[in-house]
């Protein structure tokens, strides 16, 4: 019998104060999507990485084709025949997509770079994932889709026998996601062996063969999709049940206007947006990956200001030049990039929690510590922060860095709140957890700007959805209204322009 592409035997992996992985033994096969369980902090993440050669494993064994391994970097898992595809921007930003993709083996002739030879093969690669991005194209200048597609041309090209994800839709689209699954289908049928770390329930039971659940390091269990239910999957992931995703809702009268925007424009980004928003409910702000969402959300909280239009907020035409003159208006935002606008990293997680409400927590210009850590400990408990008051920002997992971000906007109590893909990498319970938030936060009179890529989310939690295309407001669909299907269409500009 042929040996599994991977086996993990006994991984450990130890961060000061805690153990990331704690021996975890399981295999993964070629030719099938294994994906990699867990709530935020589980050690999904870590195992991707000590598997891509980014991090080493403290004890235990990883094989390759039944060979014990060790990876000093990326480049020798590469070489090795192990990529991973990444989220953020993984190559040279400046060079072009044919230099990126072609790094190591750099055709040449007389001593110089061909580059005719170079741009041939960069454009034959992308050809074998069905890309035809412009081979010239400095990487900065694309966006995270196409991105991944070239990082995982890039894996093809070096003949990659197992591919890492790690989340790797979080930031695309609906039909950029379904793009991405045709691809790794292609990688599985080519024999591959893709280990895949997700928290959407959808896509892991679309692509996925086998899972393992990792519960605090932990493995708790390998089971093939079929033989496991979702319910039973989220039970292995948190250890209790799950009644329910999205809370049942409470229902809160329409109230006064808290916020109303007007002809709102910045050209090249969004062009004469309009709406109001008023106490008591969520609106949702649906459209595809480009659409102008969180632009529309960043300038409202005056993080980039608009060339034309007006907000007025409980029905005063407001200036808001700078993200303090927001706040001093009750206005709060948890934003979509939640490493540049939402955290300070190398702060402990309590500064970050509390660095809106300083004010709240002071007395005679002083911090009162003891308050200062009673309100962080609320939010923490409520969100299942798995880090301590002390920890550096920098060193937790993805999704508990998000959980931070919504647990110092819930901690400063604003009264309109501006929610940008607030539980994107959170993990299932979390994530019922914040959606049960919304809801509360809006039957208790707050105003919710809601903005999320997961239609469902969007779809459960909104009173009313406003779209956007290409920059415009094209149309609002009441709850009862707004079926996944209608919203799609308006997204995708495939319906008559209603309002
Ligand atoms: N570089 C690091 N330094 C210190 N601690 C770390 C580091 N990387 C990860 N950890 C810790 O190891 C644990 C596992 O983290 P990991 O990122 O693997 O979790 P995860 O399951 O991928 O979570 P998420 O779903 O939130 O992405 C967490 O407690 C995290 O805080």
């Amino acid at each position: 019998m042929t040996s599994p592409a991977v086996e993990f035997r006994g991984v450990t992996k130890r961060f000061p104060g805690v153990v990331a992985l704690d021996d975890v033994s399981f295999d993964v096969h070629a030719g099938s999507v294994h994906a990699v369980c867990g709530e935020n902090g589980a050690g999904k993440s870590t195992l991707g990485k000590i598997l891509s050669g980014i991090y080493q494993a403290d004890a235990g064994e990883v094989r390759l084709e039944g060979r014990p391994v060790r990876f000093a970097s990326p480049r020798d898992a590469l070489a090795a025949g192990v990529a991973m595809v990444h989220q953020e921007l993984a190559f040279c930003e400046n060079l072009t997509v044919a230099d990126n993709l072609c790094l190591g083996r750099l055709p040449s002739r007389w001593g110089f770079v061909d580059r005719g030879a170079l741009r041939e093969r960069a454009r034959a690669l992308l050809g074998t994932v069905g890309a035809s991005i412009d081979p010239d194209r400095p990487m900065a200048s694309l966006g995270v889709a196409e991105q991944q597609v070239v990082q995982i041309a890039a894996a093809v090209g070096e003949g990659a026998k197992v591919v890492v994800f790690d989340e790797p839709t979080s930031s695309l689209g609906e039909a950029e996601a379904a793009n991405l699954f045709r691809l790794i289908d292609e990688l599985r049928e080519r024999g591959v062996a893709i280990l895949y770390v997700s928290h959407r329930m959808p896509e892991i039971y679309r692509l996925c063969d086998t899972i393992t659940v990792l519960r605090d390091g932990r493995h708790v269990g390998t089971h093939p999709t079929s033989e496991l239910d979702e319910a039973s999957l989220v039970q292995l992931m948190i250890g209790r049940r799950l009644e329910q995703y999205f809370p049942a809702h409470v229902s809160a009268p329409r109230g006064e206007e808290r916020l109303r925007v007007e002809g709102l424009t910045r050209p090249g980004h969004f062009e004469d947006v309009s709406f109001t928003l008023h106490a008591g409910e969520v609106l949702g702000l649906a459209g595809l990956v480009g659409a102008g969402r969180s632009e529309v959300a960043e300038t409202i909280f005056g993080i980039v200001p608009a060339a034309r239009g007006f907000v007025s907020v409980r029905g005063k035409r407001v200036q808001i030049a700078h993200a303090t003159d927001a706040m001093a208006h009750g206005i709060g935002f948890v934003p979509e990039d939640r490493k540049k606008q939402g955290l300070v990293l190398g702060m402990r997680t309590r500064e970050n929690t509390t660095l809106p409400t300083l004010d709240r927590l002071s007395r005679f210009g002083f911090v009162d510590r003891a308050a200062e850590r009673d309100t962080v400990r609320i939010y923490f408990d409520r969100l299942r922060v798995k880090a301590t008051q002390e920890t550096v920002t920098a060193a937790l997992s993805g999704g508990n860095q998000q959980k931070i971000v919504m647990a110092k906007w819930l901690a400063a109590g604003g009264d309109i709140l501006i929610l940008d893909e607030p539980t994107r990498g959170v993990d299932v319970g979390a994530k019922a957890e914040i959606h049960a938030w919304i809801d509360k936060l809006a039957a208790e009179g707050a105003a919710v700007l809601l903005i999320s890529s997961e239609l469902p989310e969007l779809l459960n939690l909104s009173s009313r959805v406003v779209v956007l295309r290409e920059g415009r407001v094209v149309g609002e669909l009441p709850r009862e209204a707004a079926s996944q299907d209608a919203l799609l269409r308006m997204m995708a500009g495939l319906t008559s322009e209603a309002a």
